[in-house]
């Protein structure tokens, strides 16, 4: 066995050096693994591996390699974990603000769901010259992604416009903007999650005007989200409805 493994090591990704038996869990970051996955990507790459105990793990950080993995390798990376079967997803979107583009940009630097849902790989794949075996679980960091420097002008700003002059969407042709994912194990309810968020919301900017409760200031809004598998806000949003529109 020890043969085997380290025969495959010399075509793996590179990622950081782990613990036998343990791997790279004792490194495991769980209040923010997104984050933390991003970090690591800077210094091993936008193809990582990483061991979580015995289970090989890839972790894809930028457009590009999205783009190998869920166009190129569609096939081979489709399969899921049985250990996320009953995971919950979260549509509340209410965090945002106004117009279609808005969406967009709340989506492309919140993500409902920082790491997608992982897939694991069913057929012995190439992918960028690296041997990828086949039980090899693959996390796609759409956190990361929404903050390729080489997809994304000035990535960290919050810049609605940014998609008044491009054709990018987040429907899964686009690599760089992908909170439903792409490939044949895309979202299935993209359409009815895309317009839970956008209906109540228009309807609601619409119907009211809003202000901020008395005191408080544009600059003491925070983003902070909360640790878990979706995108929850740290801190409630409270806002004043005022004037409703008849
Ligand atoms: C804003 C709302 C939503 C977001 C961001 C979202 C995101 C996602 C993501 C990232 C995946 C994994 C896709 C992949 O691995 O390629 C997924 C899968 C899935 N979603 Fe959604 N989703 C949303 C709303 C919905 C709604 C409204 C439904 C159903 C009415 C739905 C049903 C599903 C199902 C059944 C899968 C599993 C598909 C498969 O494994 O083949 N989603 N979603």
């Amino acid at each position: 066995l020890f043969f085997h493994c380290r025969r495959h090591e010399t075509h793996r990704p590179p990622g950081p050096p782990g613990l036998p038996l343990l791997g790279n869990l004792h490194q495991f970051d769980k209040s923010a693994p997104h984050l933390h996955r991003w970090q690591l990507s800077k210094q091993y790459g936008s193809l990582m591996f990483l061991s979580f105990g015995t289970v090989p793990t890839l972790v894809v950080s930028s457009a590009k390699m999205a783009k190998e993995v869920l166009e190129n390798h569609d096939l081979e990376v489709s399969s899921r974990p049985s250990l996320v079967g009953r995971q919950k997803m979260s549509y509340n979107g209410l965090d945002v603000a106004f117009t279609p583009y808005v969406v967009k940009e709340k989506l492309r630097l919140y993500p409902p769901s920082p790491l997608l849902v992982p897939r694991e790989v069913t057929e012995r794949c190439n992918i960028a010259g690296y041997i990828i075996e086949p039980k090899t679980l693959v996390f796609i960091n759409a956190w990361a992604i929404g903050r390729d420097t080489e997809a994304w002008e000035n990535p960290e700003e919050f810049n609605p416009q940014r998609f008044l002059s491009s054709f990018i969407d987040f429907k899964g042709q686009d690599f760089e903007l992908i909170p439903f994912c792409a490939g044949r194990r895309s979202c299935p309810g993209i359409h009815m999650g895309a317009l839970n968020v956008e209906l109540p919301l228009t309807n609601l900017l619409y119907t009211f005007d809003w202000e901020l409760p008395h005191g408080m200031k544009r600059e003491d809004i925070d983003t902070d989200i909360k640790p878990g598998i979706t995108t929850h806000k740290k801190n409630e949003l409270c806002l004043m409805a005022k004037n409703l529109v008849l």
